[in-house]
């Protein structure tokens, strides 16, 4: 018998074939759809984005208008999912809370497969994608509201994707420099090839289930801290050093115990991650306009990456994603557990474009494994076994 040999985390095999997006990890470039994202934070919006990771080509003005247009009319959720969020402990984590909220749409939008013509049919699997991508931050900032016992905000039809959440997270209209950040990250994180949350999209679709189980999944993929999840354990992280001059023991003593350093390190990436050279240059932007509140924690963060790159970049670990993103949403006021639901909000564009092409050219996902377990046995018999009552 041929003998199978297994790749841990399956490093370096290659799943699918894609045109979405592509990483040179030994450079440090991205680029969705062949454009480099430094062009596309500079250039672009998310909504504009977003179509093109959808559709693969930047969109005419009439086709982004429409886009644009739909997903204003589509940010408000129904009654009943706000009458589902009423039911979850206030207490829960806001990535538990959005893996539920997401699911419970298909209850809404009764859709359990996928047939051959819907998956042909452009315009539907569009106008899903469209409600899905719309409505994922009117849930995160519903629960914000909801949480501390306000009523949420009705959706503001008259601000862009980025500027609405938040105005309905914060009740008030954005500062434009702070919607404008937030629309850099949204970019930033809206797409990444096949890391876990995405493969786990590419697993879900190819059963051919509805977007909604598909993008719950992702969801559940991306709340882990070794993936999304480690935003928020990169503030936290922060938080607890607290001062400059602590970064040292910090690093000793966490190194020491074989503890891995929130924000930093990639499978793909052996340099700096790119996103975090644009995120940390956002913070340095608000910094020289004086606009920093939380300017001690951004010293930490900057004397923690270059420690720890000495130290751990011979090694090809360096900040990723992760690392400046909090300390952003931080200064705009955010909290901590909602910097990966924001994740989310940005990846579903990228997720939701995987979809589409996985089912363009579907295979169920079903690999094989290498069995370790027990040889053949016989099940016990004796008095206390073996007898069906
Ligand atoms: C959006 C995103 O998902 S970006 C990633 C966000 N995650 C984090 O920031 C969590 C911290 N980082 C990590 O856990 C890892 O670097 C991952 C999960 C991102 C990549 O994991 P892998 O490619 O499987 O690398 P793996 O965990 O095997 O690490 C390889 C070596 O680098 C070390 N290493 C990796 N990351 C770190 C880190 N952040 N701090 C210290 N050491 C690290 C490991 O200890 C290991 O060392 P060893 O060979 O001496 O045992
Ligand atoms: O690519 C990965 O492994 C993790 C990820 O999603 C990202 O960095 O954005």
């Amino acid at each position: 018998m041929a003998e199978t040999s297994v790749a841990p985390g399956l490093e370096g095999i290659a799943a699918t074939c894609s045109s979405i997006s592509e990483i040179d990890g030994q450079a440090g470039r991205l680029s969705y759809r062949g454009y480099p994202i430094d062009e596309l934070v500079e250039h672009s919006s998310f909504e504009e984005v977003a179509l093109l990771l959808l559709d693969g080509e930047l969109p005419s003005a009439e086709a982004l208008e429409r886009f644009d247009r739909g997903l204003r009319s589509h940010r408000q959720v129904k009654y009943n999912v706000r009458e589902i969020m009423k039911f979850m402990p206030v207490t829960g984590h806001p990535m538990d809370m959005l893996h539920c909220a997401v699911a419970s749409l298909g209850m809404f939008y009764p859709q359990q497969e996928l047939s051959d013509s819907e998956r042909e049919n452009v315009s539907h699997l569009d106008a899903m994608a469209m409600r899905i991508i719309a409505r994922i931050p009117t849930i995160v900032a519903m629960w914000e509201q909801m949480r501390y016992g306000n009523d949420p905000l009705p959706p503001r039809a008259d601000l862009n994707h980025a500027a609405n959440f938040l105005y309905m997270l914060t009740g008030s209209e954005p500062d434009p420099l702070h919607a404008r950040i937030l629309d850099a990250c949204l970019i930033l994180h809206a797409e990444h090839t096949i890391n876990a949350s995405t493969f786990s999209v590419l697993v879900t679709a190819s059963t051919l289930t509805n977007p909604y189980h598909v993008i719950a999944g992702a969801i559940g993929t991306l709340a882990g801290p070794l993936h999304g999840g480690a935003n928020q354990k990169v503030i936290e992280m922060l938080e607890s050093i607290g001062r400059v001059e602590k970064v040292a023991s910090f690093l000793d003593e966490r190194l020491a115990r074989k503890e891995k350093i929130w924000g930093f390190g990639h499978r793909v990436y052996k340099t700096r991650d790119p996103r975090a050279v644009l995120l940390m240059g956002m913070m340095q932007r608000l910094a020289k306009a004086g606009n920093l509140r939380h300017s001690q924690l951004f010293d930490v963060a900057l004397e923690l990456e270059r420690q720890a790159s000495e130290r751990l970049g011979p090694k090809g670990i360096h900040a990723n994603v992760d690392f400046y993103s909090g300390i952003l949403y931080h200064e705009m006021g955010i909290r901590s557990d909602l910097f990966t639901p924001i994740f989310a909000m940005a990846r579903s564009a990228g997720w939701l474009a995987h979809w589409r092409e996985q089912l363009a050219d579907n295979r169920i996902f079903r690999p094989t494994q290498v069995y370790t377990g027990a040889g053949p046995r016989h099940y016990p018999r004796g008095p206390s076994r073996g007898q069906n009552p």
